[in-house]
Parts: structure tokens; C-alpha cells; sequence
């Protein structure tokens, strides 16, 4: 017990250190470390990555070996000198050019999502979001500190395309969605606005971001502009009806509470919601992947 050969001890190190693995991504994203390896002709030192992403050797190269070990690079030494290429993970998902480039979301995770999670604590204990801490920004204002700047709105924007370039066959084969001939990704204000008419109404990652009442209002809202015999396709990830999984979705609620009003929900809480705002034929399918599809009826 209590000794560094402990197999829990060594569990709570994995735990508390693994915000620094976090960083590591987030920093070789923000410096560009894999599109200069991407550009290159072939496999480069320490001091050219460092030239070509203007940061100090020394850092860059702890930064460079670091990746070595978590497989998001590889090294050859050649006469005592090392040269640095990406791995096939990095250049699939690390590259901007890559299509299923994951850059935007990393970079929106480091520069926003993480530094909400450093108030982490407050916002259990307070059980609400910390805009207002972590930007100075009213907790009721979800999208502000998102949409800070053009640069983060446009980054925003393109972490969430990234997402659905990986995860978006899952949830749109979910279900047969050809006998809806009309479809509607919802814009404007839809607590709002008047809505389109259409067969279906796909909300996806939107209910999360509220509490109950809310969602309720837009189902309604929905619910009262679709056509007889439409339907409406939630997209969202869905926890373990006993809530105690899985750890991602788990993560991902707590991550509502820090940066929303919602929470990720069961189905069964879906249920609910869609069947008091009039929707039937209740449909849910877990594609194994991060994103579930719920189907249902007016
Ligand atoms: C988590 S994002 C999901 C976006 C997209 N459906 C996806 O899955 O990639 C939530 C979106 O809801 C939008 N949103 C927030 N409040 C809204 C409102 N009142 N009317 C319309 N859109 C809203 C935000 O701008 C943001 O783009």
C-alpha cells in the first residue's frame, strides 16, 4: 500500500497527470508542430521544427519526444541526431489538410472547453456553468465567450464540421431517413423565430446544451411546425440508463455543466421530453461510436 509499485497509487498518477497529455495535443496543435511536418519534404530536427514554428529548442524538443511516446510521432536517429515525422494518427487526424482533420476541435478544447474545466470544482459545487469566471462573460450567455471573436466563431464552427467528418456516418445511417423528403438543420433564433416547415427536424448536440424546460419549449415549437407524419432525428450521445456510463458521455455531462445549461440525458429522459411535446414512435439506437441517433414522430 502506498508504495509507487501500488497499482492504485500508480492509477491516481495516470488520472492526475493526464491533463498534461491534454496540453501536449493541444500545445503541437497551437504551434502547428504536425502541418510543418506534414509540409516537409522528409523527417526534421529539433531546430527546424523549432525555426518552422518559432518556438525554443529546448522546448520544442521535450515537446517533440514527448509525442514520441504518445505515438503521435516518430523519431530516427541518424549520427547522433534526431529527426521527427508524423505517425499515421497524426497525419489522419493532426493535419489541417487532412479531411478528417480533428485541429479545430483540439485548438477550441485548449483555448475555451479547458479553461472553463479549471473552475471545474466551483461549477460542482455552485451547479452551474463558469462563463462568468473563466471569461467575464454572463453564465445565461452560452455562445459569447464561444463566439468571442471571429476567429474563434470561425474555429468553433469548423470543430464542430470535424467532429461529424469522423462521426457523422454513424448517426446518419442510424436510420432509414429516405422517407423524409424534406429536411431542416434549424438556424436563426428556433426559441424564437418562426420555424420552416419540413418532414424532419435534425437537432443535433442542441438539447444537451439546455435544461428541461428549454428543450421542451423547441420540441414544442418543432413538434407544432412539422408536417403530419414527420419526424425529428436527435443526435446527441446517450448515457447508460443508470447514468454511471459510459465515462465519456459521463465527461461530456460534466462538461454541459461547466459550459451550459444541459447535461447529456438517457433515453429514457429523451423519451420524455419528445413524447410531452406530442412526438410517438420513439426510436433509439447506440452506434457505437461518440454519437447516438434518436428517432421520432409527430
Ligand atoms: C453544440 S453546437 C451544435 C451545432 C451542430 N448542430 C453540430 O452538431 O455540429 C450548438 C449550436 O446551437 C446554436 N444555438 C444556440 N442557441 C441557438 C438559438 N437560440 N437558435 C439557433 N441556434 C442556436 C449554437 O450557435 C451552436 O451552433
Amino acid at each position: 500500500m502506498g508504495s509507487s509499485e501500488d497499482h492504485a497509487y500508480r492509477l491516481l498518477n495516470d488520472y492526475a497527470n493526464g491533463f498534461m497529455v491534454s496540453q501536449v495535443l493541444f500545445a503541437a496543435c497551437e504551434l502547428g508542430v504536425f502541418d510543418l511536418l506534414a509540409e516537409a519534404p522528409g523527417p526534421l530536427d529539433v531546430a527546424a521544427v523549432a525555426a518552422g514554428v518559432g518556438a525554443s529548442a529546448h522546448g520544442t524538443e521535450l515537446l517533440l519526444d514527448i509525442c514520441v511516446s504518445l505515438k503521435l510521432l516518430k523519431v530516427e536517429t541518424r549520427g547522433g541526431k534526431a529527426s521527427y515525422r508524423n505517425t499515421e494518427l497524426s497525419s489522419d487526424y493532426l493535419t489541417t489538410v487532412s479531411p478528417t482533420s480533428q485541429c479545430s476541435m483540439l485548438k477550441y478544447m485548449g483555448r475555451t472547453s479547458y479553461r472553463c474545466w479549471g473552475h471545474l470544482a466551483d461549477a460542482v459545487r455552485e451547479g452551474r456553468n463558469q462563463y462568468l469566471e473563466t471569461f467575464g462573460v454572463p453564465a445565461e450567455e452560452l455562445f459569447t465567450a464561444i463566439y468571442r471573436s471571429d476567429g474563434e466563431r470561425l474555429q468553433f464552427m469548423q470543430a464542430l464540421q470535424e467532429v461529424w467528418s469522423v462521426n457523422g456516418r454513424s448517426v446518419l445511417t442510424a436510420f432509414d431517413l429516405s422517407v423524409f423528403p424534406l429536411m431542416c438543420d434549424l438556424g436563426g433564433d428556433f426559441f424564437k423565430d418562426p420555424l420552416p416547415e419540413a418532414d424532419l427536424y435534425i437537432l443535433a448536440r442542441v438539447l444537451h446544451d439546455w435544461a428541461d424546460g428549454k428543450c421542451s419549449h423547441l420540441l414544442e415549437r418543432i413538434y407544432h411546425t412539422c408536417k403530419p407524419g414527420g419526424g425529428i432525428l436527435v443526435i446527441e450521445s446517450l448515457l447508460d440508463e443508470d447514468r454511471r456510463g459510459p465515462l465519456l458521455t459521463q465527461l461530456y455531462s460534466l462538461n454541459m455543466l461547466v459550459q451550459t445549461e444541459g447535461q447529456e440525458r438517457t433515453p429514457t429522459q429523451y423519451h420524455m421530453l419528445l413524447s410531452s411535446a406530442g412526438f410517438r414512435d420513439f426510436q433509439f439506437k447506440k452506434t457505437g461510436a461518440i454519437y447516438d441517433a434518436i428517432l421520432a414522430r409527430k
